[in-house]
């Protein structure tokens, strides 16, 4: 069966050229292609781009089904123009052990409309100081290990952990954060806590622990990755620690460039996630991050929560924010339409850059031979963020009713249709 994409604006080896596409048996089989196909798809004025990689999702499953599953999570990714993700370990049971980690694996395989690869936990639990077995782990189709929801405070721990993942050419990706600095926040600390007399969570709760983590990075040689970073010093420190030659990569979410605790005017828990959003001083800081490359990857951090999980205000509800249906739309709205920075980029941001960072070979990039996972997307039609269009469980977004250019028309894996938008 052959397929032909016709007419896109085509990103292809790092830049837009308007050519037909050639699907067979799966795979892209020729760029510039003018012959017959059984199927045609018409992309006359939209862009054609590998589909979207996220690094950093969270589906629910197993353990908490109401918020989200690997079906509505991966139907949600296509939604959004996703062919790719990294699913974190953060599941009931955490699959910390070889057997765990296999039903997980076979589970993901078994209910996947896309291509999610999963996160092993660095320790057991995900709290404890004890690692995993990193090297099993590793051969069962780890695709990088996360503690995420949860900072490594053992140092011995993480030291331990950085040289196993090394040595096995793997990625440690680490949500920063020094649990004793937590304090209890639900929202930055700062004037915002203030206004809305609630306890804040201090910015050295992300910072100091970035801090030792790049000297044990350092130490060690891992590639070391951290997750969805919030403050200026953050980003400050991952910029020297590059110029330093230390192997680290960073992503940011589309909320914490987009958004800032001067945003939260109420009580509103579609605006609490961890790390908690910044100043409008640290949000320009992660744009300028993004703008210089100190930055290298936007991940959603979709975290999908149950309604009346989210409508009990900031002091009750639980940390956390979908994302992944409207991070492409949101982020060329917001980037690329503002001239911040070019589409190009944005495409190296959100598929090829966490493709390649993260060792993806089938992923991120259009080319002969490789996995036809692609997307089509109108970046003319402009439409309202709305609760009803989800395919996620999960509604908890703070972007609901705003106005965004960039339409996900269709995204295919494989060759396949996964989403199309009627
Ligand atoms: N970001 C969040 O606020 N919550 C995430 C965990 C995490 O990414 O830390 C979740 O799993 O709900
Ligand atoms: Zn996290
Ligand atoms: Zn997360």
């Amino acid at each position: 069966m052959k397929t032909v994409i016709k007419n896109g604006q085509v990103f292809y080896q790092g830049s837009l050229q308007k050519t037909n596409l050639l699907i067979e048996d799966g795979k892209v089989k020729a760029i510039g292609y003018n012959g017959s196909a059984d199927k045609e798809i018409n992309a006359q004025d939209k862009l054609v781009t590998p589909g979207l990689v996220d690094i950093h999702v969270h589906f629910r499953e197993p353990g908490q089904v109401h918020k989200e599953t690997i079906a509505t999570g991966t139907k949600a990714s296509a939604h959004g123009g996703f062919t790719t993700v990294g699913a974190m370990p953060n599941v009931t049971p955490v699959p910390d052990d070889l057997e765990k980690f296999a039903k997980q694996v076979e589970l993901n395989q078994k209910n996947s409309l896309i291509k999610t690869y999963q996160y092993a936990p660095v320790t057991k639990d995900e709290t404890s100081d004890q690692v995993v077995d990193i090297e099993g782990m590793k051969k069962a189709g780890a695709f990088a290990f996360s503690n995420d929801g949860h900072g490594i405070m053992n140092a011995q721990s993480m030291y331990s952990a950085m040289e196993r993942i090394a040595s096995v050419n793997s990625h440690l990706a680490a949500h920063v954060e020094d649990k004793n600095l937590f304090n209890k926040g639900v929202i930055n600390f700062g004037s915002a806590s203030q206004r809305l007399g609630l306890p804040g969570i201090k910015q050295v709760a992300e910072t100091s622990q970035l801090a030792r983590d790049l000297v044990l990075a350092k130490e060690t040689g891992v590639h070391y990755h951290v997750c969805h970073i919030s403050t200026k010093d953050g980003v400050e420190l991952v910029r020297m620690a590059k110029d330093a030659g230390i192997n680290v990569t960073c992503e940011a979410s589309p909320h914490h460039l987009l958004l800032s605790d001067a945003d939260i005017k109420t009580d509103d828990a579609n605006f609490k996630m961890n790390p908690p959003l910044r100043t409008p001083m640290d949000r320009e800081a992660l744009l300028a991050g993004i703008a210089d490359g100190t930055i290298d990857m936007i991940a959603t951090d979709h975290a999908p929560h149950a309604e009346n999980e989210k409508n009990q205000g900031f002091e009750k509800s639980a940390f956390g924010i979908t994302g992944i249906e409207t991070s492409f739309p949101l982020m060329y709205t917001h980037l690329v339409k503002t001239g911040l920075i070019s589409l190009e980029k944005l495409l190296a941001l959100m598929a090829t850059d966490p493709a390649r960072i993260f060792g993806l070979k089938q992923a991120g990039k259009i080319q002969i031979g490789q996995a036809a996972d692609l997307t089509v997307i109108d970046l003319n039609q402009e439409f309202t963020i709305e609760k009803a269009d989800f395919l996620s469980k999960g509604t908890n977004s703070p972007f609901i009713g705003q106005k965004v250019f960039g339409q996900v028309e269709q995204t295919l894996v494989n060759g396949q249709t996964v989403y199309e938008h009627k």
